[in-house]
């Protein structure tokens, strides 16, 4: 430890695959980092550094096979962390292992143990992880409510348990031109019917409300993220921020923020004014963030795809998730 590592300074950061593997009850296996390693003591995702020319699906293949001893059948990558040590600099390129065979067992005297998705924040992980973290206990697909006119509770109502019963399990309620007294008054209500479907709720904008109201956190505008030098709620709540450039995305990085949404991909009519990003430029901007991003802007359930081709979480849409008053589930 201390001395600067050469590979590092030569050849850019060092890529690192680690694999996330789940038992029957969806517990995430970690293995403890044993003395004598960087970070020791310290628990992680299995794996290890990819060789020179290896693809990264084969490194995590062969750090799973000699680590853990299983055999890799299907996996996709969840998150690249870019991150910064103080003697190193790595790409933690964390992959979800969907199917594996053999039994995981310590081959390198390293303590195993599976750990509830819910309880990893309390684990002791390196800094890397946390960005990944994040991202296991997020869903792929994000709804933000569309503009309703004050008093359109009961429309609000009917919107959000159709996309509940769709399968989104995060939502960001957006109520533009509202007081803080109708958000209130209505909020409680699509709390209560969030926690029934098992979906997060958080808030656009107005932080104090959303911990007053016991939501699960908060949504910022970049304008006031800008303004922040942390984020406003404690890590037991969600603090996503809106970005649209490099600048924004460095600053949620900044205060804390626990995730992005990163628009406008597409055109959209609410914004004619905003040149897209297109699919190519979104996947630089979100190699060199350490957080997950949700790709928003004129998006269908159908780009979720290209979206996660493209480094991200998962999109964020309107209309694609709030479905058409009387419409059936899908
Ligand atoms: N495997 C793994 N490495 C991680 C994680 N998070 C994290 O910061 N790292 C860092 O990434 C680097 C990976 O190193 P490693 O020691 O696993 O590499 P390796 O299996 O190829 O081992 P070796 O170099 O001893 O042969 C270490 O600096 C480690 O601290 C993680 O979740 N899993
Ligand atoms: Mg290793």
């Amino acid at each position: 430890m201390g001395s600067l590592d050469a590979e590092s300074m030569t050849s850019g950061p060092i890529h690192v695959v680690a694999g996330v593997l789940r038992d029957a009850q969806g517990r995430v296996l970690l293995a403890q980092r044993p003395p004598g390693t960087h970070l020791a003591g310290l628990w992680e995702f299995p794996g290890g550094k990819c060789e020179d020319g290896e693809a990264p699906v084969d490194a995590l293949a062969r750090e799973l096979r000699e680590e853990i001893g299983i055999v890799v059948e299907s996996a996709h990558p969840l998150i690249g962390v870019p991150f910064r040590y103080p003697d190193k600099s790595i790409l933690l390129d964390v992959w979800q292992v969907s199917a594996f065979s053999g039994i995981p067992l310590s081959r390198e005297s390293q303590r195993l143990a599976w750990v509830e998705p819910d309880a990893l924040d309390g684990v002791d992980m390196p800094p890397a992880d946390r960005p990944a973290v994040t991202a296991l206990r997020l869903p792929d697909r994000y709804l933000i409510t569309p503009a309703l006119a004050p008093g359109e509770d009961d429309t609000l109502m009917r919107g959000i348990e159709r996309a509940c019963r769709n399968g989104v399990r995060l939502i960001q309620l957006r109520l533009p031109g509202w007081s803080s007294e109708r958000i209130a008054g209505l909020a409680r209500r699509v709390r209560n019917l969030c926690r029934d479907h098992g979906a997060r709720l958080l808030l656009h904008a107005d932080w104090k409300l959303a911990a007053v109201l016991g939501l699960d956190g908060v949504h910022l505008p970049a304008r006031a993220a800008a303004t922040l030098v942390q984020r406003p709620l404690p890590v037991d709540r969600w603090v996503a921020v809106s970005c649209h450039d490099a600048a924004e995305l460095a600053q949620a990085a900044r205060i804390g923020a626990d995730f992005v949404t990163l628009s406008p991909v597409y055109e959209t009519p609410g914004h004619p004014e905003a040149s897209p990003l297109g699919w190519e430029r979104f996947a630089e901007l979100v190699a060199e963030v350490a957080l997950p991003v949700f790709a928003l802007g004129g998006l269908e359930t159908d780009d979720i795809d290209a979206a996660r081709m493209s480094g991200a979480q998962g999109i964020a849409a309107i209309r694609a998730f709030w479905g058409a008053e009387n419409s059936a589930p899908v």
